[in-house]
């Protein structure tokens, strides 16, 4: 049964399953590498610094067989930031299957999230291309809600559970933990690259969740 906060993050997944075309799944497959391949780079030096002729270099492929998957660089852009947010309807599933309560499933699931913006430059990528929102003409998928909105469901189920302090919002306590982790990812990316995110957010975790458990 999807976990009932399952409907956040709506996004667009590029299918990998292994269909009848094997064609298809080939074209699936380098659409994964070419995006891949431009995360590396939109991660490291932003959009406006990556070109479609470097993307299409790092995979070996011409700037054609790249505009092919990708239309544009604005596309290759939303393409990127949808599957930063695709990666969290996962991670929910993988935190759910461990039987955890609502309020420990939150301090999961943000754990957890860390460790991708350590490790996953997709998740690096899309995080970058979001700051530089402004300077890419492209519908990029509204920032944050979508993280409030699941963390906000998980925390009325942890104080219907009885999982809260008395009088704690979910509303604004989810506000408040969106917020904070945004900021201590973000700090730990302009001062140490993102080396030190878990370390960082593990301090901001346990000051935050100690004021709002029961
Ligand atoms: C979980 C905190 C919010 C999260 O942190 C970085 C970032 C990138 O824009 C986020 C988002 O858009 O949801």
């Amino acid at each position: 049964k999807p976990h009932p906060a399952a409907p956040v993050f709506a996004t667009k997944r590029i299918v990998t399953r292994r269909g009848p075309d094997p064609k298809q799944d080939r074209a699936a497959r380098t659409k994964l590498l070419v995006l891949a391949a431009a995360a590396e780079l939109f991660a490291r030096q932003g959009f406006r610094q990556t070109s479609i002729q470097a993307v299409a270099d790092r995979v070996r492929m011409t700037k054609g067989a790249v505009y092919f998957h990708y239309p544009t660089k604005e596309a290759l852009a939303v393409a990127v930031v949808e599957e930063h947010y695709a990666r969290w309807p996962h991670l929910l599933e993988e935190v759910s299957a461990e039987g955890f309560g609502p309020l420990d499933t939150v301090v999961q699931l943000l754990a957890r999230a860390a460790c991708a913006f350590r490790d996953d430059s997709i998740v690096q990528a899309g995080a970058r291309l979001q700051i530089e929102r402004p300077q890419i003409d492209a519908e990029l998928p509204t920032p944050y809600v979508d993280w409030t909105e699941l963390l906000t469901s998980l925390l009325l189920a942890a104080r219907e559970a009885g999982e809260l302090r008395q009088g704690v919002v979910p509303g604004a306590a989810a506000r408040s933990l969106v917020a904070a982790f945004f900021g201590a990812q973000h700090i730990s990316d302009v001062l140490h690259d993102r080396t030190d995110v878990v370390e960082r957010w593990a301090e901001v975790s346990e000051l935050l969740f100690h004021s709002i458990r029961a």
